[in-house]
């Protein structure tokens, strides 16, 4: 078994959840010990790298899961005890009313006795895997707050480059899966050096923010924009072919021109250059990138400002 520390709260829990049910141990406080160190070492969200960050996420989706089913069983025997008890109480009536009733008296109270000890030892733990979901919820909710944070570029609220990892992935499946078109837009703004040279680093920041809010007026709920890097953007387009894809880029450059940034008066016009490249049947995310990222090189070298369409 692996010991790097992002691996131990699962492996704790699987551990301690299966000796649990191949033991046949109630699910008493004491037995989910190890359960709650696995809750407990989990960091706080800001401490965590990203990768922590997803494996807390599958782990406490994995101890979600447990949870749920545990607590279902112990539903199912405070039933059965219920029951049983009711049971018990009945026929202890009728022997009451029989002949040589007090030896058997005593033999019923001492059952119903250590039922009702079971009872309360199941509506315990039972209260105590509510509040075990109650955490889990907590920290789920932590963590996701704090992907968000995570996933956003501070500077523009564009997703960053880590958040479009994961949503790449899952653009990619799904349109493999569903046999629906995918593109991919590399965007890079023409001489952005000049606009910082010329305006100073701070007006060459709200240029960018300027450009990511003129970007998502153009763009459907569904596309994705994604600050690359410096003054580089990613745009995600779904059900989306290259032809409906050039016309979207060739819009972002007509609004882009129309809706320039102003500064003292000023009017600062950047252009950008494009790659533009379609999902093949047999390509995954990061060979979709790769020819985008060709293609905008291949428009940089043709001289700005145009789109060139991946090979
Ligand atoms: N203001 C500001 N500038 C940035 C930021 N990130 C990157 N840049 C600047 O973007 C510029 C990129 O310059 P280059 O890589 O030479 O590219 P370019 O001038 O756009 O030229 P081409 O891409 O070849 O058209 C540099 O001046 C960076 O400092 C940012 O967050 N804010």
């Amino acid at each position: 078994m692996s010991s790097s520390p992002t691996l131990t709260p699962t492996d704790i829990a699987r551990i301690a959840l299966k000796r649990l049910a191949e033991l046949g141990l109630p699910p008493t406080p004491d037995n989910y010990g190890r359960f709650y160190n696995a809750v407990a070492t989990i960091k706080t969200p800001q401490d965590k790298t990203d990768v922590e960050l997803r494996n807390a996420y599958a782990i406490l989706f994995q101890i979600a899961e447990v949870v749920d089913e545990v607590s279902e069983t112990a539903d199912q025997l405070l039933l059965g005890l219920d029951l049983g008890s009711r049971h018990i109480h009945d026929s202890l009536l009728i022997l009451r009313s029989g002949p040589a009733a007090s030896g058997l008296e005593q033999l019923v109270n001492s059952l119903i006795g250590s039922t009702d000890q079971v009872y309360r030892t199941v509506s315990a733990s039972q209260r105590d895997l509510q509040e075990l979901r109650d955490a889990i919820e907590r920290i789920q909710s932590d963590l996701d707050v704090n992907r968000q944070t995570m996933e956003r570029d501070p500077l523009t609220g564009a997703l960053n480059r880590q958040g479009m990892e994961q949503l790449l992935n899952r653009e990619v499946k799904r349109s493999h899966r569903t046999a629906t078109s995918l593109c991919l837009a590399m965007i890079d703004l023409d001489d952005f050096k000049q606009v910082n040279d010329r305006w100073g680093h701070l007006v060459g920041d709200h240029v960018l923010i300027h450009f990511v809010r003129v970007a998502k007026a153009v763009l459907r709920e569904t596309d994705l924009l994604v600050r690359y890097g410096g003054e580089e953007f990613l745009l995600l387009l779904p059900d989306t072919d290259l032809n409906g894809a050039h016309f979207l880029i060739d819009r972002l450059r007509q609004v882009n021109l129309r809706t320039p940034f102003h500064h003292d008066d000023q009017t600062i016009e950047v252009r950008f250059s494009t790659g533009l490249a379609q999902l093949r049947p047999d390509e995954n995310g990061h060979g979709l990138l790769v020819r985008a990222d060709a293609a905008m090189y291949q428009a940089k070298m043709n001289g700005r400002d145009q789109v060139v369409l991946a090979n």
